[in-house]
């Protein structure tokens, strides 16, 4: 990937986060890391709980610390004062995707405030094509939260991101709340975006399966540190690091198929592109 083509680029960053108690020192989340997501790229940062990935996340987000180093999205800074519009360039999808929506304000209502908020970047598409895009009908814009299932819900979190036009996609555990079929149908989603929208999304898991289906490059974190990474397959393949090797032999049911491909359960949505009859939600 050349310099030019990046639109992340995370540069010696770390995160120190102050001790909690008189007795406890600071705690070094982030140690010294660099990487980058290329347009139309997924990059991966897996590890286990505590390796660092959410102070990573938070600081890319701008919602985080930044102790040392230097992240930019499109060019822009992150932690300098932005414009809203630059602020705009990344969005962020959580785990959690009822948590992360307002449970009084219907699709709609929601999405109004959002074009009402950001009019100069939201014109570009209607609410209707909008949903067509995450492969959801018209007919949920009259829903609140409630009234969605968990992969109907994360897929208006990803409709109400894609709104903002954003450069980079920031998906912090995107689909470990979901079930497996529901998970490998937003999985798709992501990976379909990428391609229609060229979004750059850096992926966030600790899920070694799953980053396996989605990611094109992988970064591996352990106690703050990436110590290995590279394209997805060879990492996978062939792990040079030892921890890498013990994360992957921790895979439970290894052998079994990629977590893209097990969509056996409709989630409620459009099935395939987006295009076709909707399917009755359940
Ligand atoms: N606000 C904070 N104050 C003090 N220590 C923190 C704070 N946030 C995180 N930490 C510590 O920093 C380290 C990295 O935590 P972080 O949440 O970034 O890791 P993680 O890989 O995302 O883990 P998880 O998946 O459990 O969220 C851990 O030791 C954690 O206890």
């Amino acid at each position: 990937m050349t310099e030019e083509r990046r639109v992340l680029d995370v540069d010696r960053l770390s995160v120190v986060h102050r001790a909690r108690g008189r007795r406890s020192h600071p705690v070094v989340a982030v140690d010294d890391v660099s990487l980058g997501v290329g347009a139309g790229e997924i990059v991966g940062v897996v590890g286990e709980s505590g390796s660092g990935k959410t102070s990573l996340a938070m600081a890319v987000a701008g919602l985080g610390k930044i102790s040392t180093g230097k992240v930019t999205v499109s060019g822009a800074e992150v932690g300098k004062r932005l414009s809203r519009s630059a602020r705009a360039e990344i969005q962020v999808i959580l785990q959690d995707p009822h948590g992360s929506l307002d449970p009084r304000q219907s699709v709609r209502r929601g999405l109004r405030e959002l074009r009402g908020i950001h009019a100069e970047r939201t014109a570009w598409v209607t609410d209707e094509e909008l949903l067509a895009k995450v492969g959801l009908t018209a007919d949920l814009l009259d829903r609140l939260p409630h009234q969605m299932s968990g992969g109907q819900a994360q897929r208006v979190s990803i409709a109400r991101a894609l709104l903002l036009r954003p450069s980079l996609l920031l998906a912090d555990e995107p689909t470990s709340a979901l079930d497996v079929s529901v998970q490998a149908q937003i999985l798709r989603l992501l990976l379909e975006l990428r391609r229609t929208e060229g979004l750059a999304i850096l992926f966030i898991s600790h899920d070694l399966a799953v980053v396996r289906a989605v990611c094109d490059q992988v970064h591996v974190m352990l106690r703050g540190q990436v110590v290995e990474h590279g394209v997805t397959a060879e990492v996978f393949d062939r792990p040079a690091h030892e921890y890498t090797r013990r994360l992957l032999a921790a895979i439970p049911g290894r052998q079994t198929a990629n977590p893209v491909e097990q969509a056996h359960v409709s989630d409620g949505s459009i099935p395939g592109d987006g295009h076709r009859s909707p399917t009755p939600v359940l």
